[in-house]
């Protein structure tokens, strides 16, 4: 089978997008391409597969499997490069359109001169149920004492449309991530897995933020998890609303904005590496 894909990453969470305007596949594909296209030895090398594909609602369509083949609802790198993509091969005809995620719709824009493009994420999700979380529906998991693997912890659950567990930490370790990011994936306090995500809070208006993601384990960049960092860091005290977070992840920067209760904006870069074709 001959599969034509284009590899696209923001900050370094690469991924291999398939064109479904041009391209279709049987469903139970999906989670097949992705571990063999992610695989980088007998593989292409990548955090996952993205489709980008028509929408009834007349948006374009964006869906991710990562790495293990299980499918995320959100992705806020691969939303920029689907943005990107979408303007660049004349999916859209305007540099500000809608893009249909399996958690919804978000808005994005593209800042054609330099590749950055600015996605309005939405609103956080902060009840338990919509997390989602064990333990009662609409409570908000904000500071909670967390033990996992011996190690005591204190825990912010957001949702950007998918599961983050936030932990703020002096000094952010790989060893931490390594040690600690696989046991908070499948606790089963999170009925879906969760993505891990580890901050370190810099100033009011920058932190440090590193991820082991559901499904991919240690990733360059999470676009959906930078903007939890954030929300969850306002939650907590230790930043600003209203003003442009500078989140560090491994791969790069990405300026986060949020008012304290409406929609979460990320901007940040967008890149288009390769155009290939995968033989299965
Ligand atoms: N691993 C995530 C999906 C990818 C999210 C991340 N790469 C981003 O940029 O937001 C999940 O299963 O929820």
């Amino acid at each position: 089978m001959k599969i034509p894909f284009t590899k696209m990453h923001g900050l370094g969470n690469n991924y291999i997008y398939l064109d479904l305007f041009k391209t279709e596949y049987e469903e139970d594909m999906f989670p097949v391409i992705a571990r063999k296209a992610s695989d980088v030895y007998t593989g292409i090398g990548s955090d996952g597969l993205i489709l980008i594909h028509p929408s009834e609602t007349g948006a374009v369509g964006m869906r991710i499997f990562n790495k293990d083949g299980s499918e995320g609802w959100n992705c806020g790198n691969g939303l920029r490069c689907v943005a990107r993509y979408a303007y660049e091969r004349g999916l859209v005809d305007n540099v500000k359109f809608q893009i249909e995620a399996k958690s919804g719709l978000v808005h994005a824009e593209v800042l054609i001169d330099d590749g950055v493009v600015s996605i309005n994420m939405g609103e956080p999700r902060l009840e338990r149920a919509l997390i989602p979380m064990i333990g009662p529906a609409k409570d908000h998991v904000i500071a909670e004492p967390f033990s996992v693997a011996d190690v005591e912890l204190e825990l912010t659950a957001v949702s950007m449309g998918n599961p983050h567990a936030l932990f703020f930490v002096d000094n952010i370790k790989e060893a931490l991530i390594t040690e600690l990011g696989p046991s908070i994936e499948n606790d089963t306090r999170f009925p879906d897995r969760v993505n891990a995500g580890f901050v370190e809070v810099l100033s009011p208006t920058e932190m440090n933020y590193r991820v082991w993601e559901r499904g991919s384990g240690i990733t360059e960049a999470c676009g959906t998890g930078a903007c939890a960092a954030v929300v969850a860091a306002i939650l907590n005290g230790h930043m600003q609303k209203e003003t442009d977070i500078h989140v560090h992840l491994s791969g790069g920067d990405l300026l986060i904005k949020w008012d304290g209760q409406g929609n979460v904006w990320m901007t940040g870069e967008a890149e288009i590496i390769a155009d290939g074709i995968l033989y299965i």
